[in-house]
């Protein structure tokens, strides 16, 4: 007779961050409503997530033993259309981090003027330790899981951290068997043979690259005579770091979680990438840099714009003091926590804030569902002509916004988002 496994209570690892992106975001939002003068029954309404679902998923592991794992989607708002937003595979997820992130697609898709609302989902997981078969069966399982959850009207996930999309096209296919067709638009971010977008992929870090060249000229400062480190090399940081640098930008910094990486004389970001791909996604042993002792200090290194596109709450109240650059450009979501906003604002650092930042991949999410949905394919410079746009008119707004009301743009974003999110719950009413 097989030997029965002995349960052993572990106790979970404790978070070794103290901040809570959660708190951030409400921090901001508070003084954005301020700023609007948001009556308390609208305040109400979009401070709280419509709809919180933990699930516990199954999942049969290489080894024949089933391990169960947790995950969240959490819909932040349905107000301006149905909800959008990524879905996260790291061991740090939590559901606090869930609802910020949720909350920041409310907003984000709010700034960029599409018509969804904001979700985000995640599981507890480590990708990088788990075969294909293993994460496809967890994807799988997630997926029928939140079947009643997700739909191309109702909640429409996509890409963020640990996933890309080859998770897509399982969460594509199983959502399909739940419904008896073919159902492309439940999900964004697919391969290109299945209806994926073309401009897609690099969709996040060209935005960063448009935003970045906004803010430049506000400044008026040459990207030619620019450095720049970049805080994450996966798909949004390295897609920044190539098109910025195809602008002129010198990027002396990388990192990943492999360490940071530095050449005073700029780093070949093609070599970079080529580097990562040949080596299961990281630059630990890249030639064309030296590393850094302490990885963290990429932070402070002295350069002109900071691009961290990792995540949350890497610059905070203990960094922001040593920061040199004159601006920051969040690919990631949540990167500066709100300890560090009056630092950052007291030195006179512009913020080009995550949800201003980092919306040209839901802007061109928002192109694949609408070509799912007209079963027509757009070529790559009609995707990229019109997230250039949006971009650009996002930008300007809320830069004309932080002018009139002297604010930060982040809180400038959050205005010009909120704003429009009150107004519309104001005209639909029913509630
Ligand atoms: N993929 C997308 O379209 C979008 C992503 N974002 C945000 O951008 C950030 C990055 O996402 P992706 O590039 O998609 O993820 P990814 O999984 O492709 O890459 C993450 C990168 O960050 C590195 N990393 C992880 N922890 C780190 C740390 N502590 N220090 C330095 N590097 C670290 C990893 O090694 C990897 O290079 C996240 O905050 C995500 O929410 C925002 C908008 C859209
Ligand atoms: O592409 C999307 O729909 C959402 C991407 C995302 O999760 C984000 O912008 O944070």
């Amino acid at each position: 007779m097989a030997a029965t496994t002995v349960y052993k209570y572990k106790e979970p690892a404790p978070r070794v961050d103290a901040e809570n992106p959660l708190e951030s975001m409400m921090s901001r939002f508070n003084v954005a409503a301020e700023i609007l003068g948001l009556d308390e029954e609208t305040y109400e309404v979009l401070k709280a997530a419509d709809k919180q679902v933990i699930v516990h998923i199954p999942v049969t592991m290489d080894n024949g033993k089933v391990r169960v794992f947790e995950g969240y989607r959490v819909i932040h708002n349905t107000i301006l259309g149905p909800s959008k937003g990524g879905i996260r595979y790291d061991k740090n997820v939590h559901l606090d981090e869930v609802k910020a992130l949720a909350a920041w697609m409310t907003w984000k898709c709010a700034v960029v003027d599409i018509p969804y609302g904001g979700a985000k989902g995640g599981i507890i997981c480590e990708p990088t330790k788990m075969s294909a078969g293993e994460i496809e069966r967890l994807t799988r399982g997630y997926t029928l899981a939140m079947k009643d959850v997700f739909g191309p009207d109702r909640d429409i996930p996509a890409p963020d951290m640990g996933t890309g999309p080859r998770e897509m096209a399982w969460l594509m296919d199983e959502f399909s068997k739940t419904v008896g067709g073919t159902s492309p638009a439940v999900v964004t971010g697919k391969p290109l043979v299945m209806g994926g977008s073309l401009g897609r992929t690099e969709a996040t870090g060209r935005g960063v690259m448009v935003a970045t060249m906004a803010a430049l000229k506000t400044l008026d400062l040459d990207p030619h005579n620019v450095s720049a480190a970049v805080q994450g090399f996966g798909n949004v940081g390295s897609w920044a770091a190539k098109l910025l640098s195809e602008k002129g930008v010198k990027i002396k910094g990388l990192s990943d979680v492999s360490g940071a990486y530095w050449n005073d004389n700029g780093i070949d970001i093609d070599e970079a990438i080529a580097y990562k791909n040949a080596h299961a996604g990281r630059l630990d042993g890249f030639q064309g840099a030296t590393m850094l002792e302490n990885a963290d200090d990429l932070l402070t290194t002295d350069v002109d714009v900071l691009v961290p596109a990792a995540v949350e709450d890497v610059i905070t109240e203990h960094n922001a003091h040593n920061i040199k650059a004159k601006l920051i450009v969040e690919g990631a979501n949540g990167p500066t926590s709100a300890s560090a906003d009056p630092i950052i604002n007291e030195k006179g650092i512009m913020v080009v804030p995550d949800i201003l930042a980092n919306s040209g991949g839901v802007t061109v999410s928002y192109f694949e569902w609408v070509q799912n949905k007209q079963g027509f394919k757009w070529s790559e410079k009609m995707v990229t002509d019109r997230a250039d746009r949006i971009m650009n008119d996002a930008f300007e707004k809320v830069y004309q916004t932080s002018r009139k009301y002297d604010v930060p743009m982040r809180i400038a974003a959050y205005v010009v988002a909120i704003d429009k999110v009150a107004q519309t719950y104001k005209f639909r009413g029913g509630y």
